[in-house]
């Protein structure tokens, strides 16, 4: 194991030993304080172009489970492959041990050509990216790199699948429109009474026959998805019922006329809590995003859904009439608390209604 170092744009560089692969990487530097889940977060596509710093201490003693295909999909990793461009974390545990271990995290890395540095303060690190913000950043082995910002480039066309996919044979035809989807969704639809077609990101889904639109999550700033947010405005218009998740919900907002902003460091983490509007009621959930609607900017047919209660951002909007729906935070989990994925059922349920008027 080498030296490397972490260098973030204020010019704060940190040394630290390398594992994973032995080469440099720049991307933002963001943080996630969730304890467990590195298989999944790693495979998140949402991550794309970011260097993610782990705050749970001790990091990989787990290791990396081995994976089955089921319908062509993964029945552990959120996508076919590590989507980070390099991790930070303060002890790495090499040595690791898990019924379904199969490999070393920094094995996994190496396979990916992504780099890891550990010895970090990741701490002081994050305390640094919540005064300052999230900051672009390197990890530098032998070779510099530039500073690189993935938020000014469309993300999701690097994520998205290049054609259309069928799964499952259910009653209820859901469109999914995939702008870097996790397995989980999938795994989640299938698992109910589901014939998913699953289309790339800029696809015309308002000429496909369907009962339901569900939009993924993804990476990046959500106002670079020019093409979703057009057909989207078309779909607004009719009655079927829409449903998304993170980038889903934040493109949603600007189908309908909302605005979107970035975030000072992002929502990174399993313990999320969030109420339901007109409730008392919270609910814990698992995130991973770094932008978000602007509630103010909502039309009048529109209303929040879930508040976030940490800083009282919007996690999620409500048509007022029509069975449109979104949540910022991940229903799915994968990883993290499973306690909303009820939501599911809720948008199959407005499905069956739609379809019975
Ligand atoms: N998980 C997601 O879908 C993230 C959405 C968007 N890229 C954000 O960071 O806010």
């Amino acid at each position: 194991m080498k030296q490397v170092k972490l260098i973030l744009e204020d010019g704060t560089e940190i040394e630290g030993t390398g594992f994973g692969a032995h080469t440099s990487a720049a991307g933002e530097v963001v943080f996630s304080t969730a304890m467990t889940g590195y298989p999944e977060n790693l495979t998140d596509p949402s991550f794309r172009g970011q260097i993610l710093v782990l705050t749970y201490p001790m990091v990989g003693n787990y290791g990396v489970p081995g994976e089955e295909l089921y319908e062509s999909i993964s029945n552990i990793f959120e996508s076919d492959k590590i989507h980070i461009s390099g991790l930070v974390v303060n002890y790495y545990s090499e040595e690791h041990s898990h019924w379904n271990a199969a490999k070393s995290l920094g094995d996994w890395l190496k396979e990916y050509n992504i780099p890891g540095i550990f010895g970090v303060d990741t701490r002081m690190l994050t305390k640094k990216l919540r005064e300052k913000g999230a900051m672009l950043g390197k990890i530098v082995a032998e070779v510099d790199v530039p500073l690189y910002n993935p938020n000014q480039e469309n993300l999701v066309a690097q994520v998205s699948p290049p054609g259309v996919q069928h799964y499952g044979t259910g009653q209820h035809k859901i469109v999914l429109v995939d702008c870097g989807t996790k397995t989980n969704i999938i795994r989640c639809f299938l698992n109910r009474d589901v014939e998913l077609i699953r289309v790339p990101w800029d696809y015309d889904f308002t000429q496909l026959d369907y009962d339901g639109l569900f939009l993924s999550n993804g990476p990046g700033d959500p106002k670079m998805c020019e093409a979703t947010i057009r057909h989207l405005q078309t779909a607004l218009l009719q009655d079927k019922p829409i449903f998304g998740i993170c980038l889903g919900s934040q493109l949603m907002s600007l189908a309908a006329g909302g605005d979107t902003f970035k975030l000072k460091y992002g929502h990174r983490s399993h313990n999320q809590p969030v109420k339901l509007s007109g409730t008392q009621r919270c609910y814990i959930t698992s995130q991973n995003h770094g932008f978000a609607v602007d509630t103010d900017t909502l039309p009048a047919d529109w209303d929040m859904l879930f508040e976030n209660l940490n800083d009282g951002t919007c996690e999620g909007i409500k048509h007022k009439t029509k069975p449109f729906f979104s949540t910022q935070f991940h229903p799915e989990a994968a990883g993290g608390p499973e306690d909303t994925e009820f939501l599911f059922d809720d948008f199959l349920k407005a499905v069956a209604e739609y379809k019975n008027r």
